[in-house]
C-alpha cells in the first residue's frame, strides 16, 4: 500500500477533481461517510452516545461536519465546535456548515480562552470526542488557543476518533509541531500519511483504520511517490508455494560466516533463523577452537571450521577457504558476532571482489565498513545491510538523533549512494532500494528490543535469500516476518520476558500465517 506526505496527498486530491472531474465536496463527502460508519461501531460499545466534533478551518474540520450531519441524521446527539474564524472556513466546509446551520445542529465556534472551560466540560461530559482540527494542511507550531483545546482533549478520559492523522501530528514525518490530539483511533483517508506511521506521531495515532474516499486507484497507482507499507498480501505474493515434486537441493544453500569467542550465541541465532525459514542447506564457517560448541547446538547445519590465527576470529588466513565454501552457495552472510577485528575488513573485500551471489552485512561486519564503506562498489552481485540506527549512524557519521528524525531519507540516500538494499532497523523497519524505493514495516514491539533479535532477522533475510528470492522482495518480506514472529511471541509471553530464541521459535508459525502451510 502507499504511503504519502500531505504535498502528495494534495496532490491525488487534485488530480481526481481536475483530472476525474471529482467535486471536492464528493471526496468530503465520503470522508465524512467513513468516518460516521467508524464511529457508529466505537459507539456500539458505549452507554454515552453524546459527540463533541471539534473542527479547524480547513477541509479536515469540514470533514468532521459531514460526519456530524450524517450522525445528526441517525438520531445521535451531536456539538460541533469549530475553532476560530468561521469566514475563514474552507470553501466545501462551509458548504457543509450551512447545510448543519439549516438542520439546526448544535453549531458553534470557540474563539476566545474564554471559551476553553466551557468546551473542557462538554468534552469531558460526551461519549465520543472527534479530532478534526487539523489533518495533511498542518503546516506550523500548534500554539494559543488551539493549543489550549488539544490540551483540553487530551485532559479528559473521553474516547477520541482523529480523522486523516491526529492534530498536531506533521503528515511528512511524524514531528509533533508542539502538542498533538493522543486519539485511541484514526480514521486515515484514503491512504496511510508518513506521520501516521513514523514515530513520535505513529504514537498518537491509536488503532488505525484505512478508508477508501473515492480518489480513482489508477491514479494512485501512476503516482511514483516512492514510500510504501508493507501488508501481509505483499508478503504473501512474495513467498511461494512450495512444489510437491522438489527436494532440497531446489530451496538453496545458505553460507553463514558469523561468531566469534564469546559470541557463538549470534551466529546461532542467525542459523537457526536461516534453517527456520525454509533453505534447503546451511553451513556456517566458524573459528576452529569454537567449533564443538556449534556442532552440538546446530543439528540440521554443516560446520565449515576454519583455521585461526588470532584465537577465536575469522581473519586473512580464512579468506581462501571462505571464498571456497562462498563459490558453491546461494548466499552469504557476513557479521554476526564476529567480533571488531581490523582483518574483518580484508575478509569483507576478498568476498566483494569474488561474489556472484548475493551477500547480506550485519553487525560486526557493518562495523568494519565504517569509515571504509567505499569497498561496498566492490560489490558486483545484489547486497543487503542490516544496520540498527547505531550501525547507522556509525556507516554515514551522521548522529543517530538526525537519523531518527529522517529515517526514510538517510535510509533512501545511503541505499542509492551505495547501490545496496539498507534495511534501517527500529521500532518501523525502512527497507530502501538502490533505485529509490521504500518500504515501511509496522509489524514488530519493543519486546523485540532483545540481544540477538538483530541476528534473527539477518538469518531470515538470508534464508530468503537462499530460496532465489528477489533481494529486495527477500528483505521486504524478511522484516515482515521477524516482526509477526516476535508479536507472536509478545502475545504469548509478553514483552519482558521475550528473547531473541522465541523469535525463532515463532518464525515457523509466522511463515504459516501467512503462506498457509
Ligand atoms: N479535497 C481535499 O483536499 C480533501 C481533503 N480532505 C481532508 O482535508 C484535510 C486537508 O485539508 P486542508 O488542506 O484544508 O488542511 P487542514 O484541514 O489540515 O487545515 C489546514 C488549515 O489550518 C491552518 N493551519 C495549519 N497549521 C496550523 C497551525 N499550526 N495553527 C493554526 N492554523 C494552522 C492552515 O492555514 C489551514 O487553514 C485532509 O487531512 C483531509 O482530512 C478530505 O476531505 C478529502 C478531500
Ligand atoms: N520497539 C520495536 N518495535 C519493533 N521492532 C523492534 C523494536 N525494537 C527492536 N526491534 C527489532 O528488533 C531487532 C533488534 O536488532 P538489533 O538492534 O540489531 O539487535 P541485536 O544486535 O542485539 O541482534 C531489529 O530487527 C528491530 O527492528
Ligand atoms: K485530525
Amino acid at each position: 500500500m502507499k504511503v504519502v506526505d500531505g504535498i502528495e496527498m494534495k496532490k491525488l486530491d487534485r488530480k481526481a477533481m481536475e483530472e476525474y472531474g471529482i467535486p471536492g465536496v464528493i471526496l468530503m463527502e465520503h470522508a465524512g461517510m467513513a468516518v460516521t460508519e467508524e464511529i457508529l461501531k466505537d459507539l456500539a460499545h458505549q452507554e454515552n452516545k453524546e459527540i463533541v466534533i471539534v473542527c479547524g478551518t480547513g477541509n479536515n474540520g469540514g470533514d468532521g461536519v459531514v460526519a456530524a450531519r450524517h450522525l445528526h441524521q441517525k438520531g445521535f446527539p451531536v456539538k460541533v465546535r469549530i475553532i476560530g474564524d468561521i469566514a475563514r472556513i474552507s470553501e466545501d466546509a462551509k458548504i457543509n456548515c450551512d447545510i448543519l446551520k439549516k438542520l439546526r445542529v448544535d453549531i458553534k465556534t470557540i474563539i476566545d480562552f474564554k471559551d476553553v472551560p466551557k468546551l473542557s466540560e462538554e468534552l469531558s461530559r460526551c461519549g465520543v470526542i472527534v479530532d478534526a482540527i487539523f489533518g495533511t494542511g498542518l503546516n506550523k507550531e500548534v500554539q494559543g488557543l488551539t493549543r489550549e483545546v488539544i490540551l483540553a482533549v487530551n485532559r479528559t478520559n473521553t474516547y477520541v476518533l482523529s480523522i486523516d492523522i491526529p492534530s498536531g501530528v506533521r503528515a511528512s514525518d511524524g514531528h509533533i509541531c508542539g502538542i498533538a490530539v493522543k486519539a485511541d483511533k484514526t480514521v486515515v483517508l484514503q491512504l496511510p500519511k508518513i506521520g501516521n506511521i513514523q514515530f513520535p506521531g505513529a504514537d498518537y495515532a491509536g488503532e488505525m483504520v484505512v478508508k477508501d474516499i473515492g480518489i480513482p486507484h489508477e491514479a494512485i497507482e501512476k503516482s511514483n511517490f516512492p514510500i510504501n507499507l508493507i501488508t501481509a498480501d505483499m508478503v504473501q505474493a512474495i513467498l511461494p508455494q512450495r512444489r510437491k515434486d522438489t527436494h532440497k537441493g531446489n530451496y538453496g544453500k545458505a553460507y553463514i560466516v558469523a561468531g566469534s569467542t564469546g559470541m557463538t550465541g549470534a551466529a546461532m541465532l542467525t542459523c537457526e533463523a536461516v534453517l527456520r525459514s525454509g533453505a534447503g542447506l546451511l553451513k556456517v564457517a566458524i573459528p576452529q577452537s569454537l567449533n564443538n560448541i556449534m556442532e552440538v547446538r546446530l543439528t540440521e547445519a554443516i560446520t565449515v571450521p576454519l583455521p585461526e590465527l588470532k584465537k577465536g576470529v575469522v581473519g586473512i588466513s580464512d579468506i581462501e577457504k571462505i571464498i571456497k565454501t562462498m563459490q558453491e552457495s546461494d548466499v552469504i552472510a557476513v557479521g554476526p558476532g564476529s567480533g571488531q577485528t581490523r582483518e574483518l575488513e580484508e575478509v569483507l573485500r576478498n568476498i566483494f571482489e569474488a561474489a556472484t551471489i548475493p551477500i547480506v552485512l550485519d553487525a560486526d561486519a557493518l562495523n568494519a565498513l565504517a569509515h571504509r564503506q567505499e569497498i561496498l562498489k566492490l560489490i558486483k552481485s545484489a547486497a543487503v545491510l542490516t544496520p540498527h540506527t547505531g550501525e547507522m549512524s556509525r556507516l554515514t557519521n551522521i548522529p543517530v538523533e538526525e537519523i531518527n528524525r529522517n529515517r526514510i531519507q538517510i535510509a533512501l540516500e545511503f541505499a542509492k549512494k551505495w547501490n545496496v538494499i539498507l534495511i534501517l532497523k527500529g521500532a518501523r523497519t525502512i527497507v530502501a532500494s538502490p533505485d529509490g524505493k521504500v518500504f515501511v514495516n509496522t509489524t514488530g514491539n519493543p519486546g523485540m528490543a532483545t540481544a540477538g533479535s538483530g541476528d534473527v532477522l539477518t538469518g531470515i533475510v538470508t534464508g530468503l535469500l537462499a530460496q532465489g528470492i528477489q533481494p529486495i522482495k527477500a528483505a521486504i518480506a524478511a522484516v515482515y516476518l521477524h516482526g509477526v514472529a516476535g508479536d507472536r511471541a509478545a502475545a504469548r509471553l509478553g514483552e519482558y520476558g521475550l528473547i531473541a530464541g522465541d523469535i525463532v521459535l515463532e518464525l515457523p508459525y509466522a511463515i504459516k500465517e501467512i503462506v498457509g502451510k
